[in-house]
Formats: structure tokens, sequence, C-alpha cells
């Protein structure tokens, strides 16, 4: 199986994003790929709560999600749409962090919403409060899509071993991470972490990123880290797109999944035991 990795930079304007993605969607078909991937927020990077509300609407009118299941129908591939900030029923208006897996008839397989938010303060002048804006989820989600079993999760997740544990146990063989990664706690942090949830599940790990400065009409500014991965079962980096936006290629074999196991297979080890 051939995957690509789009490294997007995302603005607050949801008809241009549409436009960047589908281009390289474009690029990604013409190198062969069966499974696309985006990253978070491929809609819409914004820090404006007023401008997502203008801008922002339900799933099931996102031009985005409209377009990408448009281009999986028409050129038959699979889609992970790493998320999506769309609109939900929440009593206190927030959106959901949403990733959409699409088949490559165009349905919707599968849909993730993000466990865990973003709270963080990283900086006396960096701070994050993403539940101010966003209703976390309480589901893992694994979903059978060009021939893999995928493990779904985004962004920050990746500092939560124990969901990718459960994915890998309930089928995983691709962990899918899309990102729009602090470019402080990617430089620290990124890539060990991502290699060290293949190596613990003996999965192919795949985070396609946002990268760059996201040019902001309202808002303040936003940057992230870039630096979409792929790293193999045995926890070998094999992609980083570095920091430029564009498509990055891995070719897949799942016989590479069982290979790792089989000669660790600290998935079956676990054993029961009390903290005092
Ligand atoms: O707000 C948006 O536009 C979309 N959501 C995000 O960018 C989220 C929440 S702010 N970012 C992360 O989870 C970064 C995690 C991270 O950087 C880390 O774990 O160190």
């Amino acid at each position: 199986m051939r995957a690509a990795l789009l490294q997007l930079t995302s603005s607050d304007q949801p008809e241009e994003n549409l436009e960047a993605v589908l281009a390289l969607v474009d690029q990604a078909v013409a190198g062969g790929a069966d499974l696309v991937l985006t990253p978070e927020v491929t809609n819409c990077v914004s820090a404006s709560r007023k401008h997502q509300h203008e801008v922002l609407k339900s799933e099931n009118d996102d031009i985005v999600l409209a377009g990408l299941r448009n281009a999986a129908r028409t050129k038959r591939i699979s889609i992970v749409v790493g998320s999506l900030a769309v609109k939900t029923d929440d009593p206190d208006g927030r959106f959901a962090n949403r990733c959409f897996v699409i088949g490559s008839d165009g349905t919707i397989r599968a849909r993730y919403d993000k466990i865990h938010m973003f709270d963080v303060q990283i900086s006396d002048s960096e701070t994050y409060r993403e539940s101010d804006g966003f209703r976390p989820g309480g589901h893992a989600v694994t979903v059978d899509v060009a021939g893999a079993t995928l493990g779904l999760s985004i962004c920050y997740d990746i500092r939560f071993a124990a969901l990718y544990r459960a994915l890998a146990k309930a089928g995983a063989q691709v962990l899918t991470v899309p990102a729009a990664f602090s470019p402080v706690t990617g430089a620290a942090h990124w890539h060990s972490l991502l290699r060290a949830r293949a190596i613990e599940t003996g999965c192919y790990v795949l985070a396609p990123a946002q990268t760059g400065a996201h040019p902001h009409s309202l808002g303040r500014e936003r940057s992230t880290y870039g630096h979409s991965l792929a790293v193999s079962p045995w926890g070998d980096i094999i992609a980083d797109a570095g920091t430029v936006t564009g498509v990055t290629f891995v070719d897949l074999d799942l016989s590479e999944v069982e290979q790792a196991r089989r000669r660790v297979p600290a998935l079956d080890h676990d054993r029961p035991f009390v903290v005092s």
C-alpha cells in the first residue's frame, strides 16, 4: 500500500484550504497513492473563536469534507481527513476536532473526535486552551480501509500511550496522528513520541502535519512545527517531510507489523500490578 502524507499551512479560510488540499491530493494520486492523509484542522487554523463561528459549519455543510469525499470517489482513493473543526450540538457552542475516514467510494467509514485537549501553558507568552473551543470525544476508533486496520488519534493524543496500546490491541496495524504541533514542543518531543508509540505497539505510525506560519486575517499569529513523519513498526523513521508544504510518499508492507511483533511481543506481555 502506498500512503501519501499531505503537509499543509492551512489559513483561516476554508475555501483557500480546500483548494490547497485538493491540489496536493492530485499530486498524491499522480504518485500512485492508495491512502492519502491530511493534517489536523485541514479546514481552518484560527485563534479567533468569533471568526471560527463565522466560517465553520456542521459536518453536513463543510465544503472541505464534501470536496475530499468527491475526490476520494472520483479518484478511487481512501482519505484520512486528519481533522476538521466542525460545529456540534454542544450546549456551550463548542466545536468538535473530528477525524473522518473516507473510503474509495466517497462514503464516510469512520469518525473520531479528539479525546485529549491541549490545555497547556508552554511559556509566559504561549498558552493554549483547546477545551474552551472544542468538546472532547470519549470513543477510540479503529477502521478497516485500503487493506489495513487503522487506529485513529489526533495531535496531543500522542502523549497518552494507553490510547495507542488499546488501539493496537483492538487490531490496529497503522496508527494515524494528524497534528498541528507547536514549534517548541515539536522540536523537543515530536519524533521521540511518534517513535515510542510505533515501538510499543509494533504499528506503522503516520503523522501528517501542519507547518509554518499560518496566515490570519484575524486573531494572533500561529506557527506549527511541520515534520510530517512516517515510522516503521520497528521504530525507524522512514519519511520526514521537513518544514515545506507538499506530499510525502511511503510504501507500507503490513508483514512488517507481524515481524516486529514476533521479534518483541511486548503487546502480549501486559501484567497486572498494584502501585503502593
Ligand atoms: O486549535 C487548532 O487550530 C487546532 N488544534 C490544535 O492545533 C491543537 C490544540 S491547540 N494542537 C495540539 O494539540 C498541539 C499539541 C502539541 O503541540 C503538544 O502536545 O506538544
